[in-house]
């Protein structure tokens, strides 16, 4: 079992403090923060569990025999990783994006001497700005999405008939591979819930605000009305005080102002009748842009009241608000083929071999903490942009590790590619150092059984391929992903296959044992496709490939990469004249059922204007009659 203790020697004094840690979780700093003179102490331990203090100036365990101690650095990067959970890098957040408010319009008259009675020349208000989404090629990552958006609102009219301008439009740049989805708002939420579980106040008035604040009704109602309306310093005196006989012109205008609201209230309700759903998949051209948020129009200013009968109007509209909506993004990236592999297992080094990328590569587990994408280049300018991601583990899918929510960015890749380490020792469980270290405590005690089955120093089962299992751990934690997903066009690299005295061994097993449970796989699928009553053209399209190639590789040395990348490449190749196929055979029948609609509506046309109508009828009737 591996215990690390952490020993903190303050750099320049002869202060020292300790720091454990237990396999993954921090306990206590002691309120000091670390510096370069700080080591880590990895203990062999038998099963004592209690905690140890390294003695910090001769850094010596107390108890414990032999010990190795490593720089500071190295696992802090790993502690940090693990807490981060690689959150430096954003794949999925939420915003609030709100639409500029729009200017309010204005109250003026012209003024100007010997005019005594000038007309109306307040202007009309500007609109809101709206929030834009522009998908964008050179982003890959949602980390610079802000919570809340809002544009600015449109400038107020003002006199001399000068109307504001519009307010400018936010426009946000989102990465290739986005989904935005609407969601409701926290509000309606909570509302939501108290609803199901009863506890709703039941239906709270909107006027309910000013009751609460125990206004005057008159007070409430001028602020009701202030909401909407610009008046004139001077007219609320005159609205109330109307002499005998005259029309209240302002009634009327307010008339009007309703059925306008009515008619846009109406015209929203329908747009966002559904939820808001758009994916900038990779058929989204560069610098397109989606309105996600809808800036609200200007007021109107005083002359947009003038009629024959009421000269001067002495009130103007305030502009509408903008539209307000909740989003969650959830970024997916697009590549041909995504690597899957566990930590090790040498995907950043695959990666580094047939690319130009250049990912960090190291001989610890986790060093890979965002996805990573390369391009492989092909004499002929072909390219296939393959994804490097972080490394899988044994409950991965229960957050353990870096958890699986990684797999969002192999789940758009046309083909998976396993990368398996082959230089494990032949027949022999592997005694994992550092992956099952990171494992919460409540696996740990699973996992310590399960080690103890199988004995590494006396052992060695000819039957046993620990590639073999790493292999099905992928499948398994790829289903327990996303049900299906292991069905994709795939292929497994055996890498560091220079490691000779294990590789060829364990290759010839590996390789028997998995064209075995592959076909296995297949029928258990094909199987489970007729319980569901899958049509057996549709579950032929789904089945994965009869066999699955396995390429042994070299990453580290680039041994075999031509092999495998032509490989790569002829399955991309395939995928993707289906995916082509596919689409063209939804176009054509879009085509059809487009100029069928058009036909139809030819002929109605044809049929209805040969028709008498009974205007002509009558009109001909006139023209006889005249005639006799
Ligand atoms: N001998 C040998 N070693 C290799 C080979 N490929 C990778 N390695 C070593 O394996 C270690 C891990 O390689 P990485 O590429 O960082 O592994 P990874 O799968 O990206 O690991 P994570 O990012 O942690 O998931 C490094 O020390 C590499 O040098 C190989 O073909 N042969
Ligand atoms: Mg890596």
């Amino acid at each position: 079992m591996y215990k690390i203790l952490v020993g903190h020697v303050v750099q320049g004094s002869r202060d020292h403090s300790i720091r454990k840690t237990s396999f993954y979780t921090c306990t206590t700093s002691l309120g000091r923060s670390f510096h370069s003179g700080s080591w880590v102490a990895r203990a062999q331990d038998s099963d004592d569990n209690t905690p140890r203090v390294v003695d910090g100036w001769e850094r010596t365990i107390d108890g414990l025999p032999d010990y190795t101690a490593e720089p500071r650095g190295r696992a802090k990067g790993v502690e940090w990783k693990l807490r981060a959970k690689g959150r430096n890098f954003v794949d999925f957040c939420r915003i609030k994006v709100s639409g500029g408010q729009g200017g309010d319009g204005c109250v003026s008259f012209h003024r100007e001497k010997f005019v005594a009675f000038g007309q109306p020349n307040g202007g009309n208000g500007g609109r809101g700005g709206n929030v834009i989404f522009e998908a964008s090629s050179n982003e890959t990552s949602l980390q610079h999405i802000p919570h809340t958006a809002s544009a600015p609102r449109g400038v107020h009219g003002k006199g001399s008939l000068m109307h504001g301008h519009a307010g400018k439009d936010l426009i946000i740049k989102i990465p290739m591979g986005t989904i935005i989805r609407e969601v409701p708002s926290p509000e309606k939420e909570k509302a939501d819930l108290e609803e199901e579980l009863g506890e709703g106040e039941g239906g709270q008035e909107v006027g309910a605000f000013h009751k609460s604040l125990e206004l005057g009704e008159t007070e409430a109602k001028d602020r009701e009305m202030s909401k909407r309306w610009v008046l004139y310093p001077r007219l609320a005196n005159s609205l109330t005080a109307l002499p005998e006989g005259k029309v209240n012109y302002f009634e009327e205008a307010q008339a009007w102002v309703a059925e306008e609201d009515r008619i846009v209230e109406a015209r929203r309700a329908a747009m966002s009748q559904k939820p808001l759903l758009l994916d900038v998949n990779e058929f989204t051209d560069d610098k397109t842009q989606f309105l996600v948020g809808r800036g609200g129009g200007g007021g109107y200013g005083n002359p947009h009241f003038l009629t024959t009968q009421n000269r001067a109007p002495k009130y103007a509209t305030r502009g509408r608000e903008g539209q307000t909506r909740w989003l969650t993004l959830e970024l997916k990236t697009i590549a041909d083929a995504g690597l899957v592999g566990l930590p090790n297992a040498g995907k950043s080094t695959f990666l580094q071999a047939v690319s130009n990328a250049h990912p960090a590569i190291a001989p610890y587990p986790f060093t890979t903490l965002n996805p990573y994408i390369g391009t492989v280049d092909f004499s002929d300018s072909y390219q296939v942009k393959v994804a490097d991601i972080p490394g899988l583990i044994r409950g991965a899918h229960r957050n353990v590790g870096l958890g699986h929510s990684f797999l969002r960015h192999v789940e758009r890749s046309k083909v998976l590619v396993y990368v398996i380490d082959i230089a494990a020792e032949f027949g022999v469980k592997r005694q994992v150092k550092g992956v099952d270290d990171w494992t919460p405590d409540e696996d740990f005690e699973e996992q310590e059984s399960q080690k103890q089955e199988v004995d590494p120093t006396t052992t060695v089962n000819a039957e046993y391929s620990q590639p073999f299992e790493d292999w099905k751990t992928l499948l398994d934690e790829l289903e327990a992903y996303q049900p299906g997903l292991t069905r994709r066009p795939s292929m497994i690299i055996a890498n560091k296959a220079d490691v000779t005295e294990v590789a060829p061994k364990n290759l010839t097993l590996f390789s028997k044992l998995v064209h075995e449970e592959w076909a296995r796989r297949r029928v258990a699928a094909s199987e489970a496709d007729q319980r569901a009553g899958v049509s057996k053209a549709d579950s032929a399209a789904l089945a994965s490939a009869a066999s699955i190639q396995i390429v042994p590789v070299s990453a580290k040395y680039k041994k075999n990469i031509v092999k495998v990348t032509t490989l790569l490449r002829q399955i991309v190749e395939k995928e993707k004249a289906k995916e082509n196929d596919a689409l063209e055979r939804k176009q054509q029948r879009e085509q059809e059922e487009m100029e069928e609609a058009l036909a139809f509506k030819k002929t109605r046309r044809n049929i209805l204007s040969k028709a008498p109508s009974n205007q002509n009828a009558k009109s001909n009737f006139s023209n006889s009659s005249s005639e006799e």
